[in-house]
């Protein structure tokens, strides 16, 4: 065991270095000017093993101001270079996947197997935007008068401001930095509360990869001082650009705030995302996908099933299919081979998963398994849940769960699960199962999200566009020319030809 500050750890990396216990900001480690910090816990025991700086709005100037003199030289890097050092970067991060699983284990609570998922999930985006950055063109064309020609070039927006969740650390950060580095732009990164060491380690590597000082600065905070630290950043005159993935409720207020000086806006926000299995489906295709798209990290995914449609004629049988998998899990510490399902992240998370299963009990839904906190070791741990009876006027029905809570609901025709499906303000992600290709196509085009998944219950990929329509969002984040194009702005120049 090796210690960090005042904490022993409750693990070993092969590379201590990685472990950062204060903000990056210009190259140094810094502490916040307040001197307070806050505690890192881990969410399968309970127990704090860490503490990070909590900034708050006076630490927020000195941040951007390093990212702004950074972008002055950092803008005018060639694409290749910009490309070789996320390359650099994408190749320290793989180096370093064993321990870097460690920290998300420690701070997210997710099993190690899903933490190695997250990571090559991430490389992905390091991956493909150091591919980007060379792929950023202009045009040139000939306008409709003849004397005329007519170029647009890509220019880097400015520093920008990343506000990233706890359930996906490693690959929030990396989606919005790999787009936004390989534009050219600086980023100033502000971790959840929850996760700040996973963060600061990537900090760490980008400055190994060779990074200029005040490329990638991290402010970490506590959840007190989330909000101001957050508005700070919004407000900034010199910040160009915030990319945040979180709720709903929270993205209105940052397009608010952003509102006010016309500040470009990437917002990943809530999914409730319906999944439609049709009596024609392949049921074990289905329940392979959907069962690990709804446990995974304990159902904490924006894209997570939230409500599960099942066509009358296989409803029994996938329900009682369902419960006997749902039934092996094995909920534990993330760091325990065993385990299968770790805990939810926060205490937050329990109380809401049991104020939803109540709601939903005292309307008339039905608890087939499941429905209670798991008191082991201090950990935050919740049963796998199934409940079936879910009706529209149910919060279940309307909010994200946020944790390992299936619900199940039967229906006759396409008509009416489609209509169900798309009976919510968000529209992130649908899911449908079908083997009936003329109804498959009918619902990619019917079904309200930014995302269908067909036949699969995962679409997440750094080469595919990512984002939600309806209260989900808007902008595009990975995918071909359109993330980065969050970065980027486009600037006209007319030229008259004489001769
Ligand atoms: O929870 C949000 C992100 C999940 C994903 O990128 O697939």
């Amino acid at each position: 065991m090796c210690s960090m500050g005042k904490y022993q750890l409750p693990f070993k990396l092969n590379n201590p270095d990685l472990l950062r216990n204060e903000s990056f900001v210009h190259g140094s480690w810094v502490k916040s000017k307040s001197g307070k910090t806050f505690e890192v816990v881990d969410p399968g025991t309970g127990q704090p093993w860490a503490e990070c700086p909590t900034n708050d709005a006076s630490d927020v100037d000195d941040a951007v101001k390093s990212s702004y003199e950074c972008f002055g030289s950092y803008r005018k890097i060639s694409p290749r270079v910009r490309a070789q050092m996320l390359f650099k970067w994408d190749s320290l991060i793989r180096e370093n996947k064993e321990d870097i699983a460690t920290i998300l284990v420690y701070e997210t609570g997710k099993p190690r197997a899903e933490a190695y998922g997250e990571i090559d999930y991430s490389t992905g985006f390091t991956w493909w935007f150091a591919g980007e950055a060379e792929r950023i063109q202009g045009t040139v064309f000939t306008p409709a008068l003849p004397d005329r020609r007519v170029f647009t070039i890509k220019q880097p927006l400015g520093v920008a401001a990343a506000l990233v969740p706890w359930n996906f650390p490693i690959a929030m950060v990396l989606r919005k930095a790999g787009a936004a580095l390989a534009a050219g732009c600086t980023m100033i990164v502000k971790p959840s509360p929850e996760t700040p060491i996973s963060v600061l380690a990537l900090a760490y590597l980008a400055d190994k990869a060779g990074f200029p000082k005040g490329a990638l600065n991290v402010l970490t905070t506590d959840l007190n001082k989330t909000p101001e630290l957050s508005e700070a950043l919004c407000r900034h005159p010199l910040i160009k650009k915030v990319s945040f993935t979180g709720s709903t409720r929270v993205g209105k207020l940052i397009a608010k705030i952003c509102s006010d000086n016309l500040k470009k806006v990437t917002l990943e926000l809530g999914g409730n995302c319906p999944v439609l299995i049709f009596d024609d489906a392949n049921i074990d295709q289905a329940m392979g996908q959907i069962f690990a798209l709804k446990y995974r990290h304990a159902g904490q995914a924006c894209i997570t099933a939230n409500r599960i449609y099942v066509q009358s004629g296989i409803f029994e049988k996938f329900l009682e299919r369902w419960n006997a998998e749902s039934k092996k899990i094995v909920v534990g510490h993330g760091s325990d081979k065993a385990t299968t399902m770790g805990p939810v992240t926060t205490p937050r998370g329990i109380q809401k998963a049991l104020a939803l299963v109540q709601d939903a009990k005292s309307k008339g839904a039905t608890v087939h398994m499941g429905g209670n906190k798991i008191s082991k070791n201090g950990g935050y741990f919740f049963e796998p849940t199934v409940i079936t009876g879910i009706k529209p006027d149910m919060d279940i029905t309307k909010e994200e769960i946020f944790a390992p809570v299936c619900t199940f609901i039967k229906f006759d025709t396409e008509e009416e699960a489609v209509k169900a499906a798309n009976d919510t303000s968000m529209g992130l992600a649908s899911y449908c199962f079908t083997k009936n290709v003329d109804r498959m196509w009918r619902l990619f085009e019917n079904l309200e999200a930014g995302m269908i998944g067909m036949n699969t219950g995962n679409s997440s990929a750094a080469e595919s566009p990512f984002g939600g329509i309806k209260q989900s969002g808007y902008g595009k984040e990975s995918g071909k020319d359109v993330a980065v194009a969050e970065y980027l702005i486009t600037k006209t120049g007319t030229f008259t030809l004489e001769g």
